[in-house]
């Protein structure tokens, strides 16, 4: 096969409680990792010079700075690969959303080549390079629900009930560097003990993005009118979860417009895995 597409699917945040902060400025958190069935899509197609192409939806993402191209270059690099790649990007997902879109381009482009190029690693050492990219990244290469301790790294896998999510973007762009370095943002929840299951769980960046940005306080209070509502990651998306899809596709149909959403179904498997498994 020298040319297919992944999904780079989307994540959540179920919660997210943040432990403390280390010396070199990460934070060290417990979150429980959901993955939706979607996200961008990207085409990979191999070439024989070792040039890294990226088109498509890539306006307003310098080059050098585009996750996917940084992920390329990275695997290239470090398997001293010859070949090239063009990989197409048709951005699905809100960009600073908590979506984790441009971590999941970078994992999905990272499994993508080391399939076209043959390189061989495992998916630990694929997290290990991923890592590098963003605390995000692992659990995508990871490809399961998982619970994570770490900066976001360590994975126990979970299995989780299929839900349906109403997932909103208030249309704000939440910069996470701008968060994780607030002062006041709330760094002293105490590690979970037991079964995370019987505990009060909620998202410790909320109150802080809530007072910076008031669109995401009306988007979580709008949300509770039909179920209990979180946001994800440090925002600014929100969602609810709902036990069937009809009921999540009428939350969305009375979405104000000035806010853009979508439903989703949560998976224990990221369609990024599901689809790579099928190619040959
Ligand atoms: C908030 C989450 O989305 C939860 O899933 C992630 O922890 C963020 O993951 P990410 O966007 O891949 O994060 P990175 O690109 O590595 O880092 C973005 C910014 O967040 C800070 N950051 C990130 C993860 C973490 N555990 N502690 C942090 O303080 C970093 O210092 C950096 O300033
Ligand atoms: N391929 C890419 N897709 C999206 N953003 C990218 C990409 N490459 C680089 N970026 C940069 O990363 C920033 C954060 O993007 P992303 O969409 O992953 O945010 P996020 O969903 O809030 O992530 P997280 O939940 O992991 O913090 C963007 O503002 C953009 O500048």
């Amino acid at each position: 096969m020298t040319s297919f597409s992944l999904l780079a699917p989307a994540k959540l945040n179920l919660f997210l409680h943040i432990n403390g902060r280390r010396e070199d400025g990460y934070h060290e958190l417990e979150t429980l990792f959901t993955f939706l069935n979607y996200g961008d899509e990207l085409t990979f197609t191999l070439t024989n010079t070792a040039s890294i192409e990226v088109t498509g939806d890539t306006q307003g993402i310098p080059l050098n700075d585009n996750l996917i191209y940084k992920a390329a270059i990275l695997l290239q690099n470090h398997c001293q690969i010859s070949f090239g790649v063009k990989i197409n990007l048709i951005k699905i997902l809100p960009m600073g959303g908590g979506v984790g879109g441009g971590s999941s381009d970078a994992a999905s482009t990272l499994l993508a080549l080391n399939k076209l190029w043959k390189c061989h690693l495992s998916l630990d050492e694929l997290a290990q390079l991923g890592i590098k990219l963003g605390a995000d990244v692992p659990v995508f290469i990871n490809g399961r629900s998982a619970l994570a301790q770490g900066i976001g790294e360590k994975l126990v896998d979970v299995e989780l009930e299929k839900k349906w999510f109403c997932v909103v973007h208030p249309n704000e762009h939440i910069s996470t560097a701008k968060i994780f370095t607030h002062p006041n943002l709330k760094r002293d929840t105490p590690k979970l003990k037991g079964d995370w299951q019987q505990q009060t769980l909620r998202n410790d960046c909320e109150s802080l993005v809530k007072k910076l940005c008031p669109e995401v306080e009306k988007t979580l209070q709008w949300l509770l009118k039909y179920a209990p509502s979180k946001m994800t990651g440090t925002g600014s998306c929100c969602f609810a979860e709902f036990a069937t899809q009809k009921e999540a596709q009428l939350v969305l149909e009375n979405l104000p417009n000035t806010w853009s959403g979508f439903i989703a179904s949560s998976v224990n498997i990221s369609p990024a895995h599901t689809q790579l498994n099928a190619i040959h």
